[in-house]
């Protein structure tokens, strides 16, 4: 055996031997000089890893499977390697054994530059492909289980399959915007782009250029370049229209054009280029009206109201809460190591009862203030209770003007939990308002400075912290951040 070992490593280009926890037994000087260590003594105990950044060895101690054959990506040049796991006579793998066996790679040479052709070019390919604008979300991504939501989804897939507008209807928060993803991801348009643009987030001046683009000089100003608009970017592909109720008249007209002939001109060019684009529109408000009112066009409405979904609000398909409930905690938790959130019954009963006016964004954020406001991952009656009186859709936040510091004022009819939550945050303002810091106000109460910030996030309590006399920084984690 140990003459079989000699041959291999004469003939090999370093040999390496690690013990069942993949550290280095025994090194060949040559192959320790290979990976930057003069003295192979040195590499001994070391996880392999540390000496051969690619090493599989690990790979080969945990599943006792040889890898006989590979290119390990080593410094200057790669090797071919080969791997066997060594094992005592009871059949337990005990470490494994690696022989670099090539180094010039003659023999294998059309192999290896393929190999590293492939390499080069798909790192190139990687580097010159433009970021992709694809859509985010699938059907998978929009949970629910009731009657109203399995509904949903079936007219929502058949409005996948055509090219017609579709127009999405429903309260702010339930899941419009998911579904023009899901839509688009289900459409034979799928591996084109997916473009958002929401009238409401961009001034009234910007969303003609936004939308339709600028030709090179068309104004003062105006770049030497063409500016694309999203509906070129979106060729091909998917336009998502958010809040197209507040869209503008003169850009209403434009957009007819659009639908009906297909075509549009950017600003300040004479050019009409033809619009390959399925448009996706959505809106909380209520365009029957806003058509009576005169402030939207009645032929741009029948326009995209050809294919009209309208998404049901939480409080209509409150069976789906659990689920959606378990989704966005999952979601929450793999965003931080630990155990994971639980809901309990009595919470979810709490959350049942609630009537969401800001629908399945309103629950994200409840349970993530939650989260906040509990010390452990168990999310009680109570927990829940104080996330929803902090909540600024709830009635109970509407309610909260002033802030109560005494007992006395604090409304009796709305349970221990909520009442708590209001004294709680009244106090936290309070001793803010009052101190220098947070820091200050943090000892004042008697908390940790981390659990003060933790609870200004929960109850959205913003604070400028003073740094040499001047407005500061925001306190990190606010209730703006993404889920903690
Ligand atoms: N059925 C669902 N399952 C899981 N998450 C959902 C579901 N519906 C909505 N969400 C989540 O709720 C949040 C709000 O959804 P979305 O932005 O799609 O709503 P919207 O109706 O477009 O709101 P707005 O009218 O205010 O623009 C997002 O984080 C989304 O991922």
């Amino acid at each position: 055996m140990q003459a079989v070992f000699r041959a291999f490593e004469r003939a090999s280009e370093g040999t390496i031997i690690v013990d069942r926890d993949a550290r280095i037994v025994w090194i060949s000087e040559r192959y320790a000089r290979r990976f930057g260590i003069g003295d192979p003594r040195d590499a001994l105990g070391r996880a392999c890893e540390e000496v051969i950044p690619n090493s599989r060895m690990r790979e080969v101690v945990s599943t006792g499977q040889p890898i006989l054959l590979d290119i390990l990506d080593a410094p200057h040049k790669p090797l071919v390697v080969i791997r066997l796991p060594l094992k005592n006579e009871a059949g337990e793998v005990v470490g494994a054994v690696g022989f670099a066996l090539f180094d010039e790679l003659g023999s294998l040479s059309p192999l290896v530059s393929r190999f590293l052709a492939m390499q080069q070019e798909l790192t190139a390919a990687r580097k010159a492909r433009p970021p992709q604008r694809q859509a985010k979300y699938n059907f998978s991504n929009f949970v629910g289980v009731s009657p109203a939501t399995l509904e949903l989804k079936r007219t929502a897939r058949r409005a996948a399959a055509t090219h017609s507008p579709v127009l999405l209807l429903g309260e702010t928060g339930t899941g419009k915007e998911l579904l023009a993803h899901a839509i688009h991801g289900a459409s034979p348009r799928a591996h084109k782009p997916f473009v958002s643009l929401s009238m409401a987030a961009i001034p009234e001046n910007l969303l003609e250029a936004e939308l339709f683009g600028v030709a090179a000089g068309a104004y003062t100003g105006a770049d030497r370049r063409d500016r694309q608009g999203k509906l070129h970017i979106a060729q091909g592909g998917t336009l998502f229209l958010d809040e197209i109720g507040d869209m503008p008249q003169a850009l209403q007209a434009k957009l007819l054009r659009v639908l009906q002939e297909k075509e549009f001109e950017a600003l300040g060019s004479n050019d009409v280029v033809r619009a390959d684009v399925r448009i996706i529109a959505a809106t909380s408000r209520k365009l029957s009206e806003l058509v009576k009112s005169g402030s939207f066009r009645a032929d741009l409405y029948y326009r995209l109201d050809v294919l009209s979904i309208s998404v049901p609000p939480l409080r209509d398909r409150i069976e789906d809460l659990e689920l959606i409930c378990e989704t966005v905690l999952e979601g929450f938790a793999e965003a931080r190591p630990g155990e994971p959130y639980e809901l309990r019954p009595e919470a979810l009963a709490v959350l049942s009862r609630y009537h969401w006016p800001g629908n399945i964004r309103e629950l994200r954020n409840v349970l993530e203030r939650a989260i906040l406001l509990s010390d452990t991952p168990v999310l009680t009656a109570a927990s829940v209770q104080a996330a929803l009186a902090a909540s600024t859709g709830s009635v109970a936040a509407r309610a909260r003007q002033p802030e109560p510091l005494s007992p006395a004022d604090v409304p009796t009819g709305e349970g221990h939990a909520v009442a708590m939550s209001h004294y709680e945050r009244g106090l936290i303002e309070r001793a803010l308002a009052e101190s220098p810091s947070v820091a200050a106000a943090a000892k004042r109460l008697g908390i940790g400075r981390a659990t003060l910030y933790r609870k200004m996030a929960a109850y959205r309590i913003g604070r400028w912290e003073p740094v040499n006399g001047q407005a500061g920084g925001e306190p990190p984690g606010g209730a703006e951040d993404g889920p903690i």
